[in-house]
């Protein structure tokens, strides 16, 4: 393929035009290659410095082939521009501008230019970022077509000062293998009359579009998504393919932005665990099942998963139905009383799978987990500075780094999603119930 007059100019790859605005992917301009020493650099570092290094195999970072447009999840905010003048506005919203009143569907023409893209880093100012190059092109469309047709309808987009306007965000989500899409369209008001028409045409220009949620946010806050859905058309979710298991996708619920990535993660997980038939797994911060149900496919004797998230849990339980998988139940639960409940019980496990947020665990989950007295833990984590903290913390509980690998979650970000597998010493005691 012929390279562009940018790609000559970086030696070799793409450059994006919204870098220095947008700050997101702050290595976009570099080579991909130094990226990924710089991360493994940085991996090794911790390790040492948490004294965990000694007897560690660390594995070469695994990075990506085609390090672009990986992202499957494509959010933007909306807010006003510019003011339009009168002659290209026909039209109106309604006064308060929270909705939109009779008739509404056929008005056309915005009052004030609308604008999408990422907040400039540490701002809430709106960097139209439409080449942006890890986001997926075809969902981009759907944000593009999403602000047409708020334009063509007279829906106001939300005012963040006064609290009023009507459409917050979209959010955008791409089934990797399927193609599917679920928007989620981020409203200040639940009352959304021309629904039906918006998404009729908006599934008209974007064809991939197969379910789209109205998520109802009327608090004033940072926060994309509030606690009220309502499926406005579709089935309210779409489905993927992960190592080779079909996995539902709801608007809430956890799903690794990078489809390429997790796969490699996700294998590299279950051969740490090694597992040969015989063994039960807990699956820790178990999202919609994903990781517990590929162990399950691969060799696990039982799994029980455990995520704070209902609807995850919902999905987790649909996810083993649907793909015939009957040694695996999930709990809708806080983690660390879920573990501290089963220590209490007296019950061992043969391998646990741990997936926290960035914050990492807790030394409640921390001390169940060595009552429970796994043989493997395998640690996967998208922070490796809480990663260390609780890995020590499990060192000194009789646990042992034995290998450590860098997945390239994020690409052009600093971001560092790590695997790690732990080893119970033998001859170790295990101890005392909580
Ligand atoms: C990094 S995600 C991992 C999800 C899943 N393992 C995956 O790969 O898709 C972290 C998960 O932890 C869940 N979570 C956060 N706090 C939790 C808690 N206190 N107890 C249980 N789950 C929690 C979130 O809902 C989210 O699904």
């Amino acid at each position: 393929m012929a390279q562009t007059a940018s790609e000559r100019e970086t030696g070799g790859f793409p450059r994006c035009p919204h870098a220095r605005e947008c700050g997101a992917c702050q290595h976009v301009n570099e080579p991909y290659e130094r990226q990924v020493a710089r991360k493994q650099d940085r991996l090794v570092a911790l390790l040492r410095e948490a004294g965990l290094l000694d007897g560690a195999e660390a594995l070469p970072f695994q990075g990506m082939d085609e390090p672009y447009r990986y992202r499957n999840k494509v959010m933007s905010p909306f807010a006003a521009g510019r003011r339009q003048g009168s002659a290209a506005r026909k039209g109106g919203f309604a006064k308060d501008g929270r909705g939109f009143g009779k008739g509404a569907a056929r008005r056309k023409g915005p009052s004030r230019e609308i604008l999408t893209g990422m907040y400039a880093a540490g701002t809430h100012r709106i960097v139209d970022t439409r080449h942006c190059l890890v986001e997926n092109e075809r969902a981009q469309k759907v944000v593009r077509s999403v602000k047409t047709l708020m334009m063509r309808y007279g829906i106001e987009p939300y005012d963040e000062d006064a609290g009023t306007g009507f459409m917050r965000h979209v959010v955008v989500r791409v089934g990797h293998e399927s193609g599917e899409m679920l928007v989620t369209l981020v409203t200040n008001s639940e009352e959304f009359p021309a629904s039906r028409s918006f998404c009729r045409e908006l599934a008209r220009m974007c064809p991939f579009v197969t379910t789209v949620v109205q998520n109802v946010n009327l608090r004033k806050t940072n926060v994309v998504l509030g606690g009220k859905e309502q499926r406005l058309y579709g089935p309210g979710f779409i489905l993927d393919t992960l190592c080779g298991l079909s996995f539902r996708i709801s608007s809430q619920s956890f799903y690794q932005v990078n489809s390429v990535q997790t796969e490699a993660l996700y294998l590299s997980a279950i051969g740490f665990a090694q597992l040969d038939g015989t063994q039960s797994v807990i699956d820790a911060y178990c999202g919609t099942g994903t990781i517990g149900l590929v162990a399950a496919s691969r060799g696990a004797s039982s799994v029980v998963g455990v995520d704070t998230v209902e609807s995850s849990i919902r999905d987790a339980r649909e996810n083993a139905r649907h793909n015939g998988i009957e040694n695996a139940t999930f709990h809708a639960a806080d983690a660390s009383s879920f573990m501290r409940g089963l220590a209490a019980e007296g019950r061992s496990t043969d391998v646990v799978f741990m997936d926290p947020p960035r914050a990492g665990s807790t030394e409640e989950f921390l001390d169940a987990l060595a009552v429970l007295a796994p043989r493997r833990v395998v640690y996967i984590s998208c922070n490796p500075v809480t990663q260390m903290r609780d890995l020590r913390y499990l060192a000194a509980k009789g646990y042992r780094v034995e290998k450590v690998q860098g997945v390239d979650m994020f690409p052009h970000t600093d971001h560092i999603e790590t695997v790690c597998l732990l080893t119970r010493e033998t001859g170790k005691a295990r101890p005392e119930r909580p």
